[in-house]
């Protein structure tokens, strides 16, 4: 199969590429990535020595540059992985996640529609569900629950997924979709809750928990990720919803603390600051279908993934030493700087 992974420059896109070329190495990889901030070439540098990869440098908004791929590579299957995904940036601009994520993959879906398509799919989110309250651990978001987004980000993220439902309808386009709850693990961008964690503290910099640290998410290991989605390419039903979770549901505080423990650092540099705005409370995924209908379980327990990911950012410097001293210390700088402490002394 020749697979086009776009986005695969970035965290889940890379982790599925190192997938997918150790499981399959018959099939060819095409990674299209735009490079933005988010995506790193030296994440892809053993890939690059593989024979059957190759990296094309695109965005998935251009449509003479995704048509000319198209044209080019002959893809049979496409795994949009492509997106700006980090919600507090797009509570700060928009715009730029309407462009990627509903314009971008409407381009690729036209696409697959000129040039035809054996299967296309939609890396997606829990947070297209919204949020549950902390109250009623007996609710899980399944495929059926209502779309109820918060975020800018969210709310474009559900935008793609109701084209992408829409092109399959009108079009016959053979479309699968995942959600999936929060991922971590190897070359997880560090803006993002646990990789952040890490890095400030093993530089004793303050740890900026927001609100009150209590808002749970639902953490999966990247890797098993990366398995459920080979699944539903594989063995998925066309038109069909995935969720995907671990139902390892912990809350923020409870993850920062566990990273200090695993670094034995003190609790000390936790400090709680000016909440995200529309900050859901909880996420947390019911797996069923993925399980009963593909039969993925989640191969990595919260406790070893947590330990090999710290263990990853240690033997990891150069990686993300070369991310922090770049453009992101800026974005570092006004996103954090902006936030107050706030005294929460019964926490
Ligand atoms: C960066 C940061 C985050 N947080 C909180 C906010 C959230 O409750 C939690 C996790 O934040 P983030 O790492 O930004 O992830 P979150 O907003 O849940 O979204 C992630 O998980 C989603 C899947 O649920 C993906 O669709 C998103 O692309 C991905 O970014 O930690 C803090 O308390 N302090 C921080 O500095």
């Amino acid at each position: 199969m020749n697979i086009i992974v776009t986005g695969g420059a970035g965290f889940i896109g890379s982790n599925f590429i190192y997938y997918m070329l150790k499981k399959h190495p018959a099939d060819r990889i095409i990674c299209y990535d735009k490079l933005t901030y988010a995506g790193n070439m030296e994440t892809l540098e053993k890939a690059l020595t593989k024979e059957n990869f190759k990296f094309i440098r695109g965005d998935i908004a251009d449509r003479k540059a995704v048509y000319r791929m198209f044209e080019m590579e002959k893809p049979d299957v496409v795994v949009n992985f492509a997106a700006e995904s980090h919600v507090d940036r797009s509570i700060e601009n928009p715009e730029v996640f309407l462009q990627t994520n509903v314009i971008g993959t409407s381009v690729l879906l036209d696409a697959c529609r000129k040039y035809g398509i054996d299967r296309y799919h939609q890396v997606s989110t829990d947070e297209v569900y919204g949020d549950l309250p902390l109250d009623r651990p007996d609710l899980f978001f399944t495929e059926n629950t209502n779309l109820h987004t918060s975020s800018p980000y969210s709310a474009s993220k559900a935008g793609a997924d109701l084209l992408v439902m829409a092109y399959h309808r009108t079009y016959n386009i053979p479309i699968t979709i995942s959600r999936c709850s929060n991922n971590y693990g190897p070359f997880h961008f560090p803006e993002k809750l646990i990789p952040l964690m890490i890095i400030n503290a093993l530089s004793d910099k303050k740890l900026p928990v927001y609100g009150d640290g209590r808002n749970v998410r639902d953490w999966l290991f990247v890797g098993d990720h990366c398995a459920a989605i080979d699944l539903i390419l594989r063995k998925g039903r066309v038109g069909e919803i995935y969720n995907i979770g671990g139902h390892n549901e912990r809350s923020n505080l409870d993850v920062v603390r566990t990273i200090l423990q695993e670094l034995g650092k003190s609790e000390d540099l936790i400090e709680f600051v000016t909440d995200r705005k529309g900050h859901d409370r909880r996420y947390a995924i019911d797996p069923s279908k993925v399980r009963n209908e593909l039969g993925w379980e989640p191969a990595t327990a919260f406790e070893d993934g947590i330990k090999e990911t710290v263990q990853w950012y240690l033997n990891n410097r150069d990686w993300w030493m070369g991310i922090i001293s770049g453009d992101y210390q800026t974005y570092y700088e006004r996103m954090y700087d902006n936030r107050s402490a706030l005294e929460f002394s019964k926490i």
